[in-house]
């Protein structure tokens, strides 16, 4: 099942960059990890785990780890990018110059940008236009697969050959990968979900149920799908692995960094006590004010998205958004179907 060797490398050494590195070693592929950052190198180097990231989690000797961006680019088959995406557009224009034309590039963060509105990969495509920018998604917490537990995920590339050949360059027996040409629909699932998680998990915070967690998750995945509809995505897209089944795993996981800052946020923490805390990326609180212009921009009913922004930046409080979703206007849940 595992493809054929190649040289893959994993710029951005947090939570998920790590496990991704040990995964791909795993399948028996040549590995670099880099990293911006040379405090990290220089700690990851010593102790071989990522102690406040990924706790536990041993990367093996011949995963090299380095801040040399130039050496990891070089002849490399695939470059998975795994920056958070605050630092996707930076990293981006400092890979530039040494992008071979055609060069794969995997981005794996989840993010929309606020003041363009733009997608990860297209974001990369502006800064790299030699790249062939493809994106790997689903539930997938990096502290499971770090550990080898069997997860599920989607690769989107624009052509066929490309997400196929990716597919068998991640998959596993404990990480089984699936194709379609949705990019657009893929990238929209993954980073809308973290903030209907922020939502899921001020819920939590509060004391609510998990009928409220329920219909935070079905409601969300609706709101999510009108827009991604309208933007030119497949609906069928967001009932798969990078939309209902990451909009799943982050409402409910104990690893979900989006759900505990929103558990934070419901227990009375400020936004920034709760991203403090958490102490890795909190996407959500990114992604959450360009999620609510592109539901203005394209004009699509998004109440939970409004809430959560009424929360994170106008100081609502959470009690009282819950409260306002539930005293809406009545409404049909089927909107398509006749009676
Ligand atoms: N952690 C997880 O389980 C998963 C995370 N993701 C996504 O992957 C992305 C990364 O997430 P995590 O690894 O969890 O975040 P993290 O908070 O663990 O990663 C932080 C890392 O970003 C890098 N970094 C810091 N400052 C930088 C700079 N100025 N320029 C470039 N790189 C810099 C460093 O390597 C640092 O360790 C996010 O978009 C997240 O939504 C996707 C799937 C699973
Ligand atoms: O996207 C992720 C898992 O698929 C990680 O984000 P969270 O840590 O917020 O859940």
């Amino acid at each position: 099942m595992v493809g054929k060797m190649a040289k893959v490398n994993v710029l951005g050494a947090g939570s998920w960059g790590t496990a991704l590195s040990l995964l791909l070693h795993k399948n028996g592929h040549q590995v670099k990890l880099w990293s911006a950052l040379e405090n990290e190198v220089k700690m990851l180097n010593e102790k071989r785990e990522h102690e406040s990231k990924l706790p536990g989690v041993r990367i093996p000797e011949e995963v090299e780890i380095t801040t040399d961006l130039e050496g990891c680019l070089r002849d490399v088959d695939v470059a998975v990018l795994a920056v958070p995406s605050p630092f996707t557009r930076s990293t981006a224009k400092q890979m530039a110059p040494f992008v071979k034309e055609g060069q794969i590039i995997v981005n794996v963060a989840k993010g929309v940008e606020e003041d363009t509105l733009m997608t990860l990969s297209d974001i990369i495509s502006e800064e790299i236009p030699a790249a062939n920018v493809c994106v790997l998604s689903g539930p997938s917490h990096a502290e499971e697969v770090g550990r080898g537990l069997p997860t599920t995920c989607v690769v989107s590339a624009a052509k066929r050959e490309t997400a196929e050949y990716l597919q068998g360059i991640f998959m596993s027996p404990v990480f089984r990968v699936y194709t379609t040409p949705d990019i657009l629909g893929v990238e929209l699932g993954g980073a809308l979900k973290n903030v209907i998680a922020l939502a899921a998990g001020t819920a939590d915070g509060l004391g609510y149920g998990d009928n409220t967690k329920a219909a935070l998750i079905t409601r969300g995945i609706a709101e999510i799908a009108r827009l991604g509809t309208k933007m030119g995505a497949s609906q069928e897209t967001f009932y798969g692995l990078s939309g209902m089944g990451d909009l799943i795993v982050t409402c409910a996981s104990v690893h979900s960094r989006n759900r505990k800052a929103g558990y934070l946020m419901g227990k009375g923490y400020t936004m920034q006590q709760a991203m403090d805390e958490v102490k890795m990326v909190v996407e959500g609180v990114y992604s959450a004010k360009a999620a609510k212009s592109l539901a203005e921009k394209y004009d699509v009913d998004m109440p939970i998205i409004m809430e959560v922004n009424k929360v994170l930046f106008e100081d609502k409080p959470a009690a009282d958004a819950v409260r306002d979703l539930m005293i809406r206007d009545k409404k049909v849940e089927t909107p398509m179907l006749p009676w």
